[in-house]
């Protein structure tokens, strides 16, 4: 079953294109990552999935329901953490938890107590008096606190000490393996890789990849680093399957992707000093992606 299933969706905020026929799907029990770098769509489409804002046209279904009619349903079944966090600041944080409890049938003190003690936030302060970070917390444990079936992140980790980031993973770990599925926007790749099972690249309001992160990993591309004795600008590469070529006084740098042999045999005839051929991160790959869009 798909948790979240979107047709066309398209939001414009007058004739400023937010996103534009977006056709998205998130299975049951994945968790799923959603990349783009600033201004892609990523928070309008998920403003969008939770009825904050209309689709202009297109239609979404978020566990089988009508984003927009059901949407009252929906907020009941899922966790979302905003990419900002703001709160009416004259509240406690334990009275905060106490009226967003309010709002579901079960109980989850329990929970609450132990999310608080993993993100070490003291649920006896004012919220008035808590760093941005500590906000953040306040937004994640409310999200996570009545178990629901599906959480919505956008851009959760900003904000986050590294420390706090890596609780943050497991805690997500733990929730995805009693079934919550998860879909997590970033604009690093490199941080959902540690967690996504597979990923959607957004550019200008637009879906350009949607990728298994391990098939992405596999797409066989190679870092190759090349040292030479001296600087030679003018060198010609005349080798297929080259992207992303820079060189930098005698340092010769590119992703390859082509035969590996041809490689050998012009690594041998320019006659190297040195030269490196390393796994690219996804986040130099995802770049090449980028660039291979923009020409
Ligand atoms: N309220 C708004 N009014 C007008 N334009 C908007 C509004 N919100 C977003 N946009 C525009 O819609 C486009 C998508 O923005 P969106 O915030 O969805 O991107 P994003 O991928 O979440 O970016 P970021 O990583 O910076 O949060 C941008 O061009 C943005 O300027």
């Amino acid at each position: 079953m798909n948790v979240i299933e979107t047709r066309n969706l398209t939001k414009y905020y007058r004739d400023i294109r937010g996103i534009e026929n977006l056709n998205l799907s998130v299975k049951e029990g994945e968790i799923f990552g959603f990349i783009g770098p600033n201004g892609a769509g990523k928070s309008t489409t998920i403003r969008t999935l939770l009825n904050f804002i209309f689709p202009t046209s297109g239609s979404a279904k978020v566990m089988g329901l009508d984003i927009v009619k059901d949407n009252k349903e929906i907020k009941k079944l899922i966790g979302y953490i905003p990419s900002e966090v703001h709160y009416y600041d004259d509240m406690k944080v334990r009275d905060l938890f106490q009226y967003s409890a309010k709002f579901y049938e079960q109980k989850f003190e329990e929970k609450t107590k132990r999310l608080a003690e993993i993100f070490e936030v003291d649920m006896e302060k004012n919220i008035s008096d808590l760093s941005f970070g500590n906000k953040k917390k306040v937004a994640i444990i409310q999200a996570l606190h009545h178990s629901p079936k599906l959480l919505i992140l956008d851009e959760p980790t900003s904000g986050l000490d590294p420390l706090m980031q890596n609780r943050f993973f497991e805690v997500l770990k733990e929730e995805n393996n009693h079934g919550t599925t998860i879909f997590f926007s970033s604009h690093v790749l490199n941080e959902v890789q540690k967690l996504c099972h597979r990923v959607a690249i957004i550019k200008d309001g637009k879906i350009i990849e949607v990728e298994e992160i391990e098939k992405l990993r596999k797409r066989n591309y190679k870092k190759v680093t090349i040292e030479l004795e001296k600087s030679n600008m003018d060198l010609t590469i005349k080798l297929d399957g080259i992207t992303d070529f820079s060189a930098d006084n005698n340092l010769l740098k590119f992703l390859f992707s082509g035969d590996v042999k041809q490689l050998l045999n012009y690594i041998y005839e320019i006659n190297p000093q040195n030269f490196w051929v390393e796994e690219p991160s996804l986040e130099e790959i995802f770049m090449h992606y980028y660039e291979k869009e923009e020409k």
